[in-house]
């Protein structure tokens, strides 16, 4: 097969770069285009010194960019800014979005929680969220993948096998969860500067982040009814990492052994899940810098409720990883392509 040619959107940000590092080991894409918007019109390797030597493009402006000569595109912009650039792609493009701009497939429920109207709704029904694991049949054909958030991703795996297999309570499910803070982009803002966040962590969005709904939209779509959840996201002193540590009440009967085991049944076949024997504790450093999605679970002291663990690298299974990983998918390359380093440790 002909190499397929890309162009990252954004590739001047965190999931971009990061993007272009895994697609560096890739011979089944190439990379044709990318863009910048403040950084339009320099090289990469002045950008992102760390990606000095490979054979790149330079950034250029989107307007720039001959979407004619391309056949994909990973989309890496912030969120809001997407629908009308993925909109105005010729026809034949495939597209994975980084963003949120297409994973809430309710246009009332995206009005609500990004604060304007959904600017291309029929791109909107057309789109697959794109959860690798749980949604490989729709990705494989789609046009237009959503790539899921970071900490949905990190909540989904876990939790949509125990929900489908009727092992938890879905009214009952409290999500805390932790974030490095390339979670927030390269850009700079206040709120994470190093003096802001350094030796200490806080809660944000506490009650009202926008990952609940779409957290809730994938359980609930595994539950067969309305699901809501308590979700609490927090800031850490580190660069990359996500931990979610979700507190569930179980079925009648249920151990922590059967969630374990019923995980063991959905993803023995995967490469991207690793789930720990009893007494595991998953650590953000056992998936740095890898695709990986490593669970674990115990039973609480609390009698009838478990403790699942979660880890997730959000720049990589949060994000652009994931995103190659569906983009592997969509070109009939094996899934695993550019993906299946080991995590950087320690
Ligand atoms: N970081 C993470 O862990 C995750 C991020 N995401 C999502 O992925 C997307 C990218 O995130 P991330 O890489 O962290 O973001 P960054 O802020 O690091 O990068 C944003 C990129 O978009 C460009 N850009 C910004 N505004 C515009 C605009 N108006 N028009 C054109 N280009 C623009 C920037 O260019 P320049 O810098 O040159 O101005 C940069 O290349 C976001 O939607 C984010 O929410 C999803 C999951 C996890
Ligand atoms: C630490 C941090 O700020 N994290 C981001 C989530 C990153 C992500 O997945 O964002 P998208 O839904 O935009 O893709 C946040 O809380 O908004």
């Amino acid at each position: 097969m002909n190499e397929v040619k890309v162009a990252i959107l954004g590739a001047s940000g965190y999931t971009g770069a990061e993007l272009v590092r895994l697609l560096a080991r890739h011979s089944g894409f190439r990379i044709q285009a990318m863009t910048g918007d403040r950084k339009a019109g320099q090289p990469m390797a002045s950008v992102f010194p760390h990606l000095a030597g490979l054979e790149l493009p330079d950034l250029v402006a989107i307007g720039d960019v001959d979407f004619g000569a391309v056949d994909a595109v990973f989309c890496c912009l912030p969120h809001g800014t997407t629908q009308e650039v993925i909109a105005g792609l010729p026809p034949h493009v495939r597209t994975v979005d980084l963003s949120a701009d297409f994973r809430l497939t309710s246009l009332d429920s995206y009005a609500t929680w990004y604060g304007h109207p959904h600017k291309a709704p029929e791109l909107q029904t057309e789109a697959v969220y794109g959860l690798t694991e749980l949604k490989r049949a729709a990705i494989k054909g789609a046009r237009l993948v959503a790539n899921p958030g970071c900490y949905p991703t990190s909540v989904q795996l876990p939790l949509v096998p125990l929900i489908k297999a009727g092992l938890i309570e879905t009214a009952d499910i409290v999500i805390d969860a932790k974030s490095g803070t390339s979670g927030a982009g390269r850009s700079a803002k206040e709120a994470n500067l190093y003096c802001e966040v350094t030796e200490g962590i806080h809660a944000y969005g506490v009650a009202s982040h926008r990952h609940a709904p779409e957290i809730e939209q994938e359980l609930a779509e595994a539950a067969g009814h309305p699901v809501l959840v308590s979700f609490t996201p927090h800031l850490m002193p580190m660069s990359r990492g996500m931990l979610a540590t979700i507190n569930v009440r179980l079925a009648k009967g249920a151990k922590a052994a059967d969630l374990r085991a019923e995980w063991t049944k959905v993803y023995g076949a995967e490469f991207f899940v690793r789930v720990m024997g009893e007494g595991g504790v998953p650590q953000t450093r056992h998936v740095r810098g890898s695709n990986f999605c490593v669970m674990g679970v115990f039973d609480d002291r609390l009698p009838g409720r478990a403790i699942v663990l979660s880890v997730i690298d959000n720049l990589v299974k949060g994000a652009s990883g994931q995103a190659l990983q569906n983009m592997n998918l969509m070109f009939g390359l094996p899934e695993t392509q550019g993906l299946d380093q080991q995590p950087l440790f320690p």
